[in-house]
């Protein structure tokens, strides 16, 4: 296997397919998923408005709820990662005296992340057929979880139906090359989420930095080994897929046997980042503050 496979949400799905997606949990803890109204949603004004956001002066970033500066955030507690971003529907973020995210910003993450309620979607395992463009993340976001747990992973444990588990974050990564002290540092030293699933939605490109490690290439288990040891795998963001990565706390649900967490890293920003910048975009799901939201 040298590339992730890619699963669809909307169609059946046949037994070949489910064994990639299953082998690949285990292989890499990431597959490639076929979201193309994810992406045109992204494309379509959430990475203007966020490069928008990013390039107003710190002293209006600094009081935005949910921003982090260049080199805040930390890797594994330590190591401090040369980007700025933006976290919403974090419920620890709000402090006084700070001000909302510009409602253009605002009404660009609502557009994708849809957060209105999901008792009125039709039941997930009629939804596979019904699939159109004009559904909502929260809508695809059913069929994703149906499609790993219930096919891939072939598991009854509840990963839904709780304010916990149901809880989900969208954060937006900036990634400033001009910033760099060094060109010679990595975007984002390998590290593992957090939470159950992220999606990762990036703009088109063959080589944007994003590697995930091979984990059956070594004996490793933390990030700070397997990336040291690990053989990685270049992951290209390709048009209409975003990718799908397990986090730590599925890993400890399903056990090591059935889901890896996945260890990613974005190197560069190399010769062809050099100049531009770089924009992400992650569903983080399940990943809970402490302490966790109210019931
Ligand atoms: O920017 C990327 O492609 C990866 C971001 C990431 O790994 C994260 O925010 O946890
Ligand atoms: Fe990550």
């Amino acid at each position: 296997m040298d590339t992730l496979p890619i699963a669809g949400l909307s169609t059946e799905r046949d037994p070949a397919t489910v064994a990639k997606l299953r082998h690949a949990l285990i292989k890499y803890g990431a597959f490639r998923l076929w979201a193309p109204e994810l992406k045109q949603a992204v494309a379509g004004g959430l990475l203007r408005e966020a490069r928008g956001f990013f390039q107003l002066p710190n002293e209006i970033k600094e009081r935005t709820i949910g921003y982090s500066g260049f080199g805040m955030e930390l890797i594994r507690g330590t190591t401090p990662v040369p980007k700025e971003g933006i976290n919403f529907f974090r419920k620890n973020d709000h402090r006084d005296g700070f001000i909302p995210p510009p409602a253009e910003l605002f009404r660009s993450v609502i557009a994708i992340h849809d957060v209105g309620p999901s008792v009125n979607l039709p039941k997930i395992s009629n939804a596979r057929t019904q699939f159109c463009e004009h559904q909502t993340w929260k809508h695809s976001q059913d069929q994703l979880f149906d499609l790993v747990f219930h096919d891939v992973l072939e598991s009854d444990i509840p990963l839904t139906g709780t304010p916990a588990l149901d809880y989900e974050t969208v954060g937006i990564q900036y990634y400033n090359p001009q910033r760099m002290i060094t060109r010679c540092g990595d975007y984002a030293p390998p590290h593992m989420d957090g939470g159950t699933l992220t999606i990762l939605i990036r703009e088109d490109d063959d080589s944007d930095g994003l590697e995930v490690a091979d984990l059956e290439s070594t004996e490793e288990l933390g990030s700070d080994g397997v990336g040291r040891e690990a053989d990685f795998l270049r992951v290209s963001a390709a048009s209409n897929e975003v990718v799908v990565m397990v986090g730590t706390r599925l890993q400890r649900m399903m056990g090591r046997t059935k889901a890896r967490a996945c260890v990613h890293r974005v190197v560069g920003p190399g010769q062809k980042h050099s100049t531009e910048d770089r924009v992400s975009v992650g569903i983080f799901r399940a990943c809970v503050p402490h302490p966790p939201p109210p019931a």
